[in-house]
């Protein structure tokens, strides 16, 4: 019976370990519902004292000196107090409890504790956020929700597009009339191209001009040529281009200014001049020069032209997404004053740490080491800026270059004309000639 016995149970073990596996890799979020979250939410519950100590979130109610008959007795308190924690509450693969900070504690503690927390609970990730005063929401992520993010959705809004999922599950949307102007960091292959046609492809069917400025030889932008209402290929090029713009921007400003209103979008439909969206691919194109008095003018100039434009055009319907591999202070100090006018930023792997630094650092510094820790696998993501002044880590959904292109052919009859932009184009080409 004895041997019998055994081998039953050593097979009921063996089958459930292997139905455990079968869900945990069919049915994540059932297996985390299951047995992941009672496991986690017992180590978070057993370890958090202990944690809380070594990371110095606990303190001591005793004074640490008191008096014993006649003796004064210095030395640490037995027993420092751990915060006050919640119970673990289940999330989509992942908890989230909230802890009540002592008085005289901030959450920066708690960010510098978010990494021995994620080896304490064995988990992803850890993220801290402090919804109100006094009290700060840890975040646990049992596994990477970026690694498959589902397709999220947003409603259809003029100048927004949805470029893919957030951490949390939430939708991605660059919205232009939210946050008129645009910072992308990312190295080669790290997934900017791809973020570019993604939002391309979501503004093409909007009554939206695109321009594309692409010193590269318009070999990115120039895919989506028939969608684009003009594209600049070389430093000239831009030049012209920006400076025409300056230009419609000034008409702007006066058609504003006669109907005495303060942005385009009072002003009655019939009106209101088309809203114009910038992509510039390669921002250090721009800014870079060989040294010669014309390459510096010309550097010199696109600068100034960003910068006006990044200044003034928000309220007068032109937007700047500006890309780049690297995107660093040496490039001039131009690039700093543009950074400050852009304030979202989406910042992808990069390879050096001050791209980093300069697309997030002036953010929060957090963001920062996240985006260093993207790796070269992690195509696609990246750390985003949110309209309300937070961060996320997000992944936009993969759109190749072939849906790209045939959906910018597919609205190309929607392309508005900006006369100003082709005729100082066509004027540049009379030049050379
Ligand atoms: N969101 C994503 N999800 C999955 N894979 C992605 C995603 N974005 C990009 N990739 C993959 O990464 C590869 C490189 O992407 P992409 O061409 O956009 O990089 P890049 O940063 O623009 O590089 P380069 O500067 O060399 O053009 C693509 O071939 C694509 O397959």
């Amino acid at each position: 019976m004895g041997p019998y016995l055994l081998a039953v149970a050593l097979a009921a073990l063996a089958w459930v370990l292997l139905v455990g596996d079968l869900v945990r890799r069919h049915r994540p979020v059932w297996h985390w519902y299951v047995a992941g979250y009672p496991v986690t939410t017992c180590r978070v519950l057993f370890t958090w004292r202990r944690v809380a100590l070594l990371n110095d979130l606990s303190v001591s109610r005793l004074p640490s000196r008191t008096v014993v008959g006649h003796l004064l007795v210095k030395g640490d308190p037995v027993r420092p107090v751990a915060p006050r924690l919640s119970f673990p509450r289940a999330t989509r693969m992942g908890l989230a409890v909230t802890v009540r900070l002592h008085a005289g504690q901030t959450p920066a503690t708690y960010m510098k504790a978010a990494d021995a927390l994620v080896h304490a609970w064995k988990v992803h990730a850890v993220r801290v956020t402090s919804p109100e005063r006094g009290v700060v929401l840890l975040t646990a992520m049992a596994s990477d929700p970026l690694q498959r993010p589902g397709l999220a959705t947003a409603p259809t809004e003029l100048l927004s597009a949805l470029i893919g999922a957030l951490e949390s599950g939430g939708a991605w949307v660059m919205n232009l009339r939210l946050v008129p102007h645009w910072l992308i960091a990312g190295a080669t292959r790290s997934g900017k191209s791809t973020l570019l046609a993604r939002l391309i492809t979501q503004l093409a069917p909007q009554p939206v001009a695109l321009v594309g400025i692409d010193c590269k030889g318009g070999m990115e932008l120039g895919l989506f040529a028939e969608r684009l209402s003009a594209l600049a290929t070389c430093r000239r090029e831009a030049v012209a281009t920006l400076s025409a713009l300056v230009v419609d921007m000034q008409d702007r400003m006066s058609a504003c200014r006669s109907a005495g209103v303060r942005s385009i979008w009072e002003l009655p439909d019939s009106l209101r001049p088309i809203p114009v969206v910038v992509i510039v691919d390669e921002i250090a194109e721009l800014y870079l020069s060989d040294g010669t008095r014309e390459s510096k003018a010309e550097a010199d100039q696109c600068s100034t032209l960003l910068l006006r434009l990044a200044q003034l055009g928000a309220a007068l319907g032109l937007h700047l997404v500006v890309a780049g591999q690297r995107v660093g202070s040496d490039l001039g100090p131009g690039v700093t004053a543009l950074r400050a006018q852009l304030g979202g930023r989406i910042c992808h792997r990069v390879n050096d740490p001050g791209t980093a630094e300069m697309t997030l650092g002036d953010l929060n510094k957090d963001a920062v080491a996240v985006a260093q820790s993207i790796t070269a696998e992690e195509r696609g993501v990246a750390v985003c800026s949110g309209p309300d002044g937070g961060w996320s880590r997000a992944r936009s959904h993969l759109t190749p270059a072939e849906e790209a292109v045939s959906t910018a052919r597919k609205y190309s009859g929607m392309t508005p004309e900006l006369p100003a932009l082709g005729h100082a184009l066509v004027a540049l080409e009379g030049d050379d000639k």
